[in-house]
């Protein structure tokens, strides 16, 4: 599924957050997002899932503008959300019941596609039981069982320490080839930005005007050793510098408030 944000403005009462935005991500896509905290990252999120509408502009899925937009994007928060009472399985199976299936059929369901998500011997327990890692699979099958084609991933890793990161990167990257989704994730970690994308769009100022956008020119299927590839660096450089650039202002800012 295409999603499109057309000349799309935005704001929270008198703070505007986005400013007539031209946004993109086709299907099948891998868009990683990335900018400074506050900019309105998730305010993107939430205007795509229906959450927000926009003031200004259309939101277009599929090339035709969309109001309601609820139910047909899947939404994966930082925090996994998930019920300590429920099962795994219990827990993936709420977004069916919600849909309406039955109880029973739901957690058929949730049951056949619990191997391809390496939650297997993991049916029947609780969360409290399961690693960061894990919760984050459990996480990720309540999002895709949805059968939504645009999957929205909030900072997914932020809280799993170094090799489980790396580990659910490929785990990840795997998963988005297997189901042929669009995949749009919000990270603070250029290297996974660039590592997981197509494309990495930079959002630098505030009210959002545009984007900076990066082609990730790596081959594919990738893994973290291509994070030695002169090419990875050279995006790297080129990201930073954008994002230092945009920070100038606030550093002379502060540096003159310190001086007085
Ligand atoms: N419900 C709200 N009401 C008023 N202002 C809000 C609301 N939600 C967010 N904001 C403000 O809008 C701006 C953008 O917030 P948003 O959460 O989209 O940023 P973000 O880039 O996702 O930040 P972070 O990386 O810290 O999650 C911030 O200044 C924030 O304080």
């Amino acid at each position: 599924m295409k999603l499109q944000f057309s000349q799309v403005s935005f704001s929270y009462g008198t703070q505007p957050v986005l400013q007539k935005l031209q946004l993109q991500v086709n299907s099948g896509e891998f868009v990683s997002l990335v900018g400074p905290s506050g900019i309105g990252k998730s305010t993107i999120f939430q205007l795509a899932n229906g959450l927000l509408q926009p003031d200004e502009g259309t939101i277009e899925l599929d090339g035709k503008p969309e109001q309601n937009r609820l139910g047909k994007l899947a939404y994966m928060p930082q925090k996994d959300l998930l019920l300590n009472w429920r099962t795994v399985v219990e827990n993936a199976a709420l977004p069916l019941e919600i849909q309406g299936l039955s109880r029973r059929e739901a957690h058929k369901r949730v049951i056949e596609q619990l191997d391809r998500f390496g939650l297997a011997d993991w049916a029947d327990a609780y969360p409290e039981e399961l690693s960061g890692g894990m919760r984050q699979r459990v996480s990720f099958l309540r999002a895709a069982i949805t059968g939504c084609r645009v999957l929205l991933l909030d900072e997914p890793f932020s809280a799993l320490d170094g090799i489980t990161r790396v580990d659910m990167q490929e785990w990840l990257l795997s998963m988005w080839q297997t189901l042929g989704i669009t995949i749009i994730l919000i990270t603070h970690d250029i290297d996974e930005a660039i590592l997981l994308a197509d494309r990495v769009l930079v959002l630098s100022e505030q009210p959002i005007r545009q984007v900076h956008e990066f082609n990730v020119a790596l081959p594919r299927p990738r893994t973290v050793g291509n994070r030695h590839l002169p090419q990875f660096q050279q995006t790297s450089e080129q990201i930073w510098r954008v994002l230092r650039e945009a920070r100038q202002p606030a550093t002379v800012r502060l540096q003159r408030g310190d001086n007085r």
